[in-house]
Protein backbone atom coordinates (compact mmCIF):
# COMPACT_ATOMS: atom_id res chain seq x y z
CA UNK A 1 0.00 0.00 0.00
CA UNK A 2 1.38 3.32 -0.79
CA UNK A 3 2.56 5.99 2.25
CA UNK A 4 0.31 9.14 2.37
CA UNK A 5 3.48 11.20 1.34
CA UNK A 6 3.38 9.37 -2.20
CA UNK A 7 -0.55 9.32 -2.66
CA UNK A 8 -2.37 11.71 -5.50
CA UNK A 9 -2.28 15.03 -3.39
CA UNK A 10 1.35 15.84 -3.67
CA UNK A 11 1.69 17.58 -7.22
CA UNK A 12 4.51 19.37 -6.45
CA UNK A 13 4.92 20.54 -10.11
CA UNK A 14 1.10 22.18 -9.37
CA UNK A 15 2.81 24.28 -6.11
CA UNK A 16 5.74 25.27 -8.48
CA UNK A 17 3.44 26.20 -11.41
CA UNK A 18 1.58 28.39 -8.83
CA UNK A 19 4.85 29.75 -7.62
CA UNK A 20 6.40 30.68 -10.57
CA UNK A 21 3.27 32.71 -12.06
CA UNK A 22 3.58 34.45 -8.90
CA UNK A 23 0.56 33.36 -6.67
CA UNK A 24 1.55 32.78 -3.54
CA UNK A 25 0.07 29.38 -1.66
CA UNK A 26 -2.67 29.93 0.61
CA UNK A 27 -1.96 30.71 4.34
CA UNK A 28 -4.00 27.96 6.36
CA UNK A 29 -4.75 28.07 9.75
CA UNK A 30 -6.14 24.53 11.36
CA UNK A 31 -7.99 24.47 14.55
CA UNK A 32 -7.52 21.27 16.72
CA UNK A 33 -4.38 20.77 15.30
CA UNK A 34 -3.63 18.27 18.10
CA UNK A 35 -6.39 15.89 17.75
CA UNK A 36 -6.25 12.81 16.30
CA UNK A 37 -6.59 13.79 12.74
CA UNK A 38 -5.35 17.63 13.43
CA UNK A 39 -1.51 16.72 13.18
CA UNK A 40 -1.45 14.18 10.05
CA UNK A 41 -3.43 17.11 8.40
CA UNK A 42 -1.27 19.87 9.42
CA UNK A 43 1.96 17.88 8.36
CA UNK A 44 0.09 16.82 4.78
CA UNK A 45 -0.25 20.81 4.23
CA UNK A 46 2.59 21.61 5.13
CA UNK A 47 4.67 19.07 2.70
CA UNK A 48 2.08 20.96 0.52
CA UNK A 49 2.00 24.56 1.04
CA UNK A 50 4.95 24.87 3.16
CA UNK A 51 6.02 24.89 6.86
CA UNK A 52 5.39 28.72 7.21
CA UNK A 53 2.14 28.42 5.61
CA UNK A 54 0.05 26.21 8.01
CA UNK A 55 -0.64 27.50 11.49
CA UNK A 56 -1.07 24.50 13.95
CA UNK A 57 -3.54 25.48 16.74
CA UNK A 58 -5.06 23.94 19.88
CA UNK A 59 -6.24 24.53 23.04
CA UNK A 60 -3.36 22.43 24.38
CA UNK A 61 0.24 22.43 24.75
CA UNK A 62 2.20 20.61 21.95
CA UNK A 63 4.52 17.51 22.76
CA UNK A 64 8.28 17.91 22.59
CA UNK A 65 9.13 17.89 19.13
CA UNK A 66 5.57 18.91 17.65
CA UNK A 67 6.38 22.46 18.93
CA UNK A 68 9.54 23.05 16.69
CA UNK A 69 7.80 21.76 12.88
CA UNK A 70 6.00 24.96 12.04
CA UNK A 71 3.86 27.88 13.62
CA UNK A 72 1.51 26.90 16.22
CA UNK A 73 -0.42 29.27 18.34
CA UNK A 74 -3.42 28.64 21.15
CA UNK A 75 -6.41 29.31 20.11
CA UNK A 76 -9.86 28.76 21.69
CA UNK A 77 -12.74 28.96 18.78
CA UNK A 78 -14.57 30.06 21.56
CA UNK A 79 -12.79 33.36 21.51
CA UNK A 80 -13.84 34.96 18.75
CA UNK A 81 -11.73 37.82 18.80
CA UNK A 82 -8.79 35.84 19.57
CA UNK A 83 -9.56 33.37 16.49
CA UNK A 84 -9.40 37.16 14.32
CA UNK A 85 -6.55 38.31 15.57
CA UNK A 86 -4.86 35.00 14.65
CA UNK A 87 -6.35 35.67 11.17
CA UNK A 88 -5.46 38.51 10.78
CA UNK A 89 -1.71 38.78 12.19
CA UNK A 90 -1.02 35.54 10.00
CA UNK A 91 -2.89 36.33 6.45
CA UNK A 92 -4.89 33.32 6.39
CA UNK A 93 -7.20 32.22 3.40
CA UNK A 94 -8.34 28.85 4.47
CA UNK A 95 -9.40 27.61 7.72
CA UNK A 96 -9.53 23.71 8.38
CA UNK A 97 -11.89 23.71 11.38
CA UNK A 98 -10.82 20.39 13.56
CA UNK A 99 -11.46 21.49 16.93
CA UNK A 100 -14.39 19.67 18.03
CA UNK A 101 -15.94 17.48 20.94
CA UNK A 102 -16.81 13.86 19.29
CA UNK A 103 -19.94 11.51 20.04
CA UNK A 104 -19.14 9.77 23.40
CA UNK A 105 -17.64 13.06 24.81
CA UNK A 106 -20.55 14.74 23.69
CA UNK A 107 -23.02 12.91 25.70
CA UNK A 108 -20.68 12.91 28.79
CA UNK A 109 -20.45 16.58 28.81
CA UNK A 110 -23.51 18.15 26.40
CA UNK A 111 -23.09 21.91 26.88
CA UNK A 112 -19.33 21.30 26.10
CA UNK A 113 -20.09 19.94 22.94
CA UNK A 114 -22.74 22.33 22.06
CA UNK A 115 -20.87 25.23 23.05
CA UNK A 116 -17.47 24.31 20.74
CA UNK A 117 -19.09 22.69 17.93
CA UNK A 118 -21.97 24.92 17.52
CA UNK A 119 -20.38 28.29 19.01
CA UNK A 120 -17.00 27.20 17.52
CA UNK A 121 -18.04 26.80 14.59
CA UNK A 122 -20.36 29.84 14.10
CA UNK A 123 -17.03 32.29 15.03
CA UNK A 124 -15.13 30.41 12.67
CA UNK A 125 -18.04 30.61 9.99
CA UNK A 126 -18.58 34.48 11.03
CA UNK A 127 -15.02 35.16 10.62
CA UNK A 128 -14.78 33.72 7.35
CA UNK A 129 -17.66 35.78 6.08
CA UNK A 130 -15.88 38.85 7.33
CA UNK A 131 -12.37 38.35 5.90
CA UNK A 132 -13.17 35.97 3.00
CA UNK A 133 -12.21 32.38 3.66
CA UNK A 134 -12.52 28.96 2.53
CA UNK A 135 -13.91 26.78 5.32
CA UNK A 136 -13.45 23.23 5.83
CA UNK A 137 -14.96 21.63 8.36
CA UNK A 138 -15.58 17.92 8.86
CA UNK A 139 -18.63 16.25 9.06
CA UNK A 140 -19.08 12.79 10.46
CA UNK A 141 -21.73 9.72 9.97
CA UNK A 142 -22.78 10.67 13.12
CA UNK A 143 -24.79 13.53 11.58
CA UNK A 144 -27.00 10.64 11.00
CA UNK A 145 -30.02 9.34 12.89
CA UNK A 146 -32.01 6.10 14.19
CA UNK A 147 -34.69 6.76 11.51
CA UNK A 148 -32.05 7.40 8.66
CA UNK A 149 -31.71 4.40 5.88
CA UNK A 150 -28.90 2.32 7.18
CA UNK A 151 -27.25 0.76 4.16
CA UNK A 152 -25.98 2.64 1.46
CA UNK A 153 -27.18 6.10 3.22
CA UNK A 154 -27.42 8.77 0.46
CA UNK A 155 -26.27 12.01 0.57
CA UNK A 156 -29.73 13.30 0.98
CA UNK A 157 -31.85 11.51 3.21
CA UNK A 158 -33.75 11.41 6.48
CA UNK A 159 -31.51 12.87 9.33
CA UNK A 160 -32.47 13.31 12.82
CA UNK A 161 -30.00 12.33 15.40
CA UNK A 162 -30.66 12.10 18.99
CA UNK A 163 -26.79 12.87 19.87
CA UNK A 164 -25.56 16.05 20.62
CA UNK A 165 -22.55 15.40 18.42
CA UNK A 166 -24.62 14.49 15.45
CA UNK A 167 -27.02 17.72 15.95
CA UNK A 168 -24.26 19.80 16.21
CA UNK A 169 -22.82 18.39 13.02
CA UNK A 170 -26.40 18.97 10.85
CA UNK A 171 -26.17 22.65 12.84
CA UNK A 172 -22.46 22.70 11.00
CA UNK A 173 -23.45 21.54 7.50
CA UNK A 174 -27.13 23.17 7.17
CA UNK A 175 -24.90 26.82 8.86
CA UNK A 176 -22.25 26.69 6.25
CA UNK A 177 -24.62 26.09 3.18
CA UNK A 178 -26.74 29.47 4.58
CA UNK A 179 -22.90 31.17 4.64
CA UNK A 180 -22.46 30.10 1.34
CA UNK A 181 -25.88 30.34 -0.19
CA UNK A 182 -26.30 33.62 1.43
CA UNK A 183 -22.96 35.10 2.10
CA UNK A 184 -21.00 33.58 -0.72
CA UNK A 185 -18.85 31.84 1.91
CA UNK A 186 -16.79 29.19 0.74
CA UNK A 187 -17.75 26.35 3.19
CA UNK A 188 -16.60 22.51 2.08
CA UNK A 189 -17.61 19.64 4.21
CA UNK A 190 -17.04 15.72 4.27
CA UNK A 191 -19.56 13.22 6.37
CA UNK A 192 -15.95 11.21 7.68
CA UNK A 193 -16.66 7.48 8.77
CA UNK A 194 -14.67 6.55 11.81
CA UNK A 195 -10.91 7.26 11.04
CA UNK A 196 -8.11 5.12 12.11
CA UNK A 197 -4.99 5.63 12.80
CA UNK A 198 -1.86 4.74 14.76
CA UNK A 199 0.10 8.28 14.86
CA UNK A 200 -2.17 9.79 17.88
CA UNK A 201 -5.13 8.57 19.91
CA UNK A 202 -8.46 8.76 19.34
CA UNK A 203 -10.17 11.80 20.66
CA UNK A 204 -13.48 10.46 22.49
CA UNK A 205 -15.81 8.82 19.88
CA UNK A 206 -17.79 5.54 19.30
CA UNK A 207 -15.30 4.07 16.78
CA UNK A 208 -12.35 4.61 18.99
CA UNK A 209 -12.46 0.77 19.76
CA UNK A 210 -11.53 -0.04 16.38
CA UNK A 211 -7.92 2.11 17.29
CA UNK A 212 -7.54 0.25 21.03
CA UNK A 213 -8.03 -2.84 20.08
CA UNK A 214 -4.48 -2.98 18.17
CA UNK A 215 -3.45 -1.02 21.47
CA UNK A 216 -4.54 -4.48 23.49
CA UNK A 217 -3.66 -7.01 20.74
CA UNK A 218 -0.09 -5.34 21.59
CA UNK A 219 -0.18 -5.23 24.58
CA UNK A 220 -2.07 -7.79 26.53
CA UNK A 221 -3.49 -10.16 23.59
CA UNK A 222 -6.99 -9.52 24.41
CA UNK A 223 -9.48 -6.83 24.36
CA UNK A 224 -12.89 -5.99 25.78
CA UNK A 225 -14.96 -4.11 23.58
CA UNK A 226 -17.83 -1.72 24.43
CA UNK A 227 -19.45 -2.63 21.11
CA UNK A 228 -21.54 -5.44 20.32
CA UNK A 229 -19.69 -7.95 17.94
CA UNK A 230 -21.54 -7.44 15.23
CA UNK A 231 -22.13 -3.82 14.75
CA UNK A 232 -21.42 -3.11 11.50
CA UNK A 233 -19.67 0.76 11.00
CA UNK A 234 -18.32 2.35 8.09
CA UNK A 235 -14.43 3.34 8.43
CA UNK A 236 -11.37 4.89 6.83
CA UNK A 237 -7.75 4.57 6.89
CA UNK A 238 -6.26 8.11 8.22
CA UNK A 239 -4.20 8.15 5.06
CA UNK A 240 -7.14 8.41 2.89
CA UNK A 241 -9.09 10.36 4.87
CA UNK A 242 -6.62 13.12 4.81
CA UNK A 243 -6.05 12.59 0.59
CA UNK A 244 -10.06 12.84 0.51
CA UNK A 245 -9.75 16.26 2.87
CA UNK A 246 -7.23 17.74 0.31
CA UNK A 247 -8.72 16.99 -2.48
CA UNK A 248 -12.06 18.77 -1.48
CA UNK A 249 -10.38 21.33 -0.15
CA UNK A 250 -8.25 22.27 -3.22
CA UNK A 251 -11.54 21.27 -5.50
CA UNK A 252 -12.17 24.11 -8.42
CA UNK A 253 -15.67 25.83 -7.23
CA UNK A 254 -17.23 25.04 -10.19
CA UNK A 255 -16.19 21.02 -9.48
CA UNK A 256 -18.40 21.41 -6.71
CA UNK A 257 -22.15 20.11 -6.93
CA UNK A 258 -22.81 20.65 -3.04
CA UNK A 259 -21.07 21.95 0.28
CA UNK A 260 -20.85 18.37 2.09
CA UNK A 261 -20.30 15.00 0.88
CA UNK A 262 -20.56 11.40 2.14
CA UNK A 263 -17.34 9.40 1.87
CA UNK A 264 -16.79 5.51 3.10
CA UNK A 265 -13.96 3.51 2.50
CA UNK A 266 -15.00 -0.02 4.02
CA UNK A 267 -16.95 -1.26 6.77
CA UNK A 268 -16.37 -3.94 9.60
CA UNK A 269 -18.35 -5.26 12.70
CA UNK A 270 -15.83 -5.58 15.60
CA UNK A 271 -16.07 -9.64 15.61
CA UNK A 272 -15.31 -9.40 11.97
CA UNK A 273 -11.79 -6.75 13.15
CA UNK A 274 -10.82 -9.48 15.61
CA UNK A 275 -11.01 -12.12 13.33
CA UNK A 276 -8.54 -10.02 11.05
CA UNK A 277 -6.40 -9.33 14.29
CA UNK A 278 -6.43 -13.55 14.87
CA UNK A 279 -5.20 -14.02 10.82
CA UNK A 280 -2.47 -11.41 11.51
CA UNK A 281 -1.55 -10.88 14.77
CA UNK A 282 -2.25 -14.01 17.04
CA UNK A 283 -4.57 -16.70 17.18
CA UNK A 284 -5.41 -16.71 20.95
CA UNK A 285 -6.05 -13.06 20.56
CA UNK A 286 -9.51 -13.10 22.87
CA UNK A 287 -11.92 -10.39 22.57
CA UNK A 288 -14.94 -10.62 25.07
CA UNK A 289 -18.12 -7.90 24.98
CA UNK A 290 -19.47 -5.47 27.23
CA UNK A 291 -21.64 -2.58 25.63
CA UNK A 292 -22.01 0.79 27.68
CA UNK A 293 -24.29 4.02 26.19
CA UNK A 294 -21.86 3.75 22.83
CA UNK A 295 -23.57 0.93 21.50
CA UNK A 296 -27.00 3.11 21.46
CA UNK A 297 -24.84 5.54 19.67
CA UNK A 298 -23.73 3.45 17.11
CA UNK A 299 -27.25 1.67 16.73
CA UNK A 300 -27.99 4.74 15.35
CA UNK A 301 -25.52 5.35 12.37
CA UNK A 302 -24.74 4.13 9.10
CA UNK A 303 -23.75 0.65 8.10
CA UNK A 304 -22.59 1.81 5.06
CA UNK A 305 -22.64 4.85 3.27
CA UNK A 306 -23.27 5.72 -0.61
CA UNK A 307 -20.55 8.52 -1.93
CA UNK A 308 -21.06 8.42 -5.83
CA UNK A 309 -21.17 12.40 -5.45
CA UNK A 310 -17.49 12.87 -3.66
CA UNK A 311 -16.13 9.97 -6.12
CA UNK A 312 -17.65 12.09 -9.56
CA UNK A 313 -17.10 15.84 -8.22
CA UNK A 314 -13.79 15.67 -6.56
CA UNK A 315 -11.98 12.23 -6.78
CA UNK A 316 -12.50 10.40 -3.56
CA UNK A 317 -10.90 7.00 -4.29
CA UNK A 318 -9.55 5.42 -1.03
CA UNK A 319 -7.49 2.51 -1.32
CA UNK A 320 -7.11 1.13 2.18
CA UNK A 321 -9.47 -1.66 3.33
CA UNK A 322 -10.23 -3.87 6.34
CA UNK A 323 -7.25 -6.56 5.99
CA UNK A 324 -4.35 -3.24 4.84
CA UNK A 325 -5.76 -1.43 7.85
CA UNK A 326 -4.74 -4.27 10.20
CA UNK A 327 -1.82 -4.83 8.57
CA UNK A 328 -0.46 -1.21 9.13
CA UNK A 329 -2.00 -0.57 12.61
CA UNK A 330 -0.02 -3.85 13.50
CA UNK A 331 3.23 -3.03 11.73
CA UNK A 332 3.05 0.81 13.01
CA UNK A 333 2.19 0.46 16.44
CA UNK A 334 4.47 -3.13 17.37
CA UNK A 335 7.96 -1.19 17.27
CA UNK A 336 6.55 1.18 20.08
CA UNK A 337 5.32 -1.70 22.37
CA UNK A 338 8.61 -3.55 22.05
CA UNK A 339 10.47 -0.58 22.51
CA UNK A 340 7.99 0.11 25.74
CA UNK A 341 9.86 -0.75 29.02
CA UNK A 342 6.92 1.25 30.62
CA UNK A 343 3.62 -0.36 31.53
CA UNK A 344 0.80 1.47 29.49
CA UNK A 345 0.11 2.92 26.09
CA UNK A 346 2.99 4.28 24.65
CA UNK A 347 3.53 7.66 24.24
CA UNK A 348 2.45 9.65 21.44
CA UNK A 349 6.25 10.14 20.20
CA UNK A 350 6.80 6.50 20.63
CA UNK A 351 3.98 5.64 18.59
CA UNK A 352 4.94 8.30 15.72
CA UNK A 353 8.71 7.66 15.74
CA UNK A 354 8.66 4.46 13.61
CA UNK A 355 7.28 5.10 9.69
CA UNK A 356 6.80 2.28 8.23
CA UNK A 357 6.47 1.93 4.56
CA UNK A 358 2.56 0.61 4.02
N1 LIG B 1 -11.77 10.85 14.30
C1 LIG B 1 -12.85 10.41 13.66
O1 LIG B 1 -13.10 9.20 13.56
C2 LIG B 1 -13.80 11.37 13.04
C3 LIG B 1 -13.63 12.74 13.16
N2 LIG B 1 -14.54 13.59 12.57
C4 LIG B 1 -14.38 15.03 12.68
O2 LIG B 1 -13.05 15.39 12.35
C5 LIG B 1 -12.64 16.52 13.13
C6 LIG B 1 -11.36 16.17 13.87
O3 LIG B 1 -11.63 15.06 14.71
P1 LIG B 1 -10.53 14.41 15.66
O4 LIG B 1 -9.18 14.89 15.30
O5 LIG B 1 -10.78 12.96 15.65
O6 LIG B 1 -10.99 14.99 17.05
P2 LIG B 1 -10.16 15.04 18.43
O7 LIG B 1 -11.13 14.98 19.53
O8 LIG B 1 -9.05 14.05 18.40
O9 LIG B 1 -9.52 16.49 18.36
C7 LIG B 1 -10.28 17.65 18.55
C8 LIG B 1 -9.34 18.75 18.98
O10 LIG B 1 -10.14 19.91 19.25
C9 LIG B 1 -9.54 20.58 20.33
N3 LIG B 1 -10.51 21.47 20.98
C10 LIG B 1 -11.49 21.17 21.87
N4 LIG B 1 -12.11 22.29 22.29
C11 LIG B 1 -11.51 23.32 21.64
C12 LIG B 1 -11.67 24.73 21.68
N5 LIG B 1 -12.58 25.31 22.47
N6 LIG B 1 -10.89 25.49 20.88
C13 LIG B 1 -9.96 24.93 20.08
N7 LIG B 1 -9.73 23.60 20.03
C14 LIG B 1 -10.49 22.82 20.81
C15 LIG B 1 -9.06 19.47 21.27
O11 LIG B 1 -8.06 19.95 22.14
C16 LIG B 1 -8.57 18.44 20.27
O12 LIG B 1 -7.18 18.54 20.04
C17 LIG B 1 -13.84 16.83 14.03
O13 LIG B 1 -14.63 17.80 13.43
C18 LIG B 1 -14.61 15.52 14.07
O14 LIG B 1 -15.97 15.73 14.30
C19 LIG B 1 -15.64 13.13 11.91
C20 LIG B 1 -15.86 11.78 11.81
C21 LIG B 1 -14.92 10.82 12.29
C1 LIG C 1 -17.57 8.77 13.57
C2 LIG C 1 -17.18 9.93 14.35
O1 LIG C 1 -17.63 11.01 14.08
C3 LIG C 1 -16.27 9.78 15.52
N1 LIG C 1 -15.23 8.83 15.27
C4 LIG C 1 -17.05 9.32 16.72
O2 LIG C 1 -17.12 8.09 16.90
O3 LIG C 1 -17.62 10.17 17.42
Amino acid sequence: MLPLKSLRIMPRAALARQLSTGARPPRVLVTGSLGQLGSTMVSTLRAKLGQENVVASDIRKPARGQRDLGPFVYADVLNRRALEQIIVDHGIDWVVHFSAILSAAGERNPALGLDVNINGFQNVLELARIHGLRVLSPSTMGAFGPTTPKDMTPDLTIMRPNTIYGISKVHMELLGEYYCEKFGVDFRSLRYPGIISADSPPGGGTTDYAIDIFHAALKQNRYTCFLRPETRLPMAYIDDCIVGTMQLLEAPQEALTQRVYNVHACDFSPEELADEVRRQHSADFAIDYCPDFRQGIADTWPRTMADEPARRDWGWNPVIGTTDIVRIMLAKLAPAYRASAAPGRPTDEALGAEPVAL
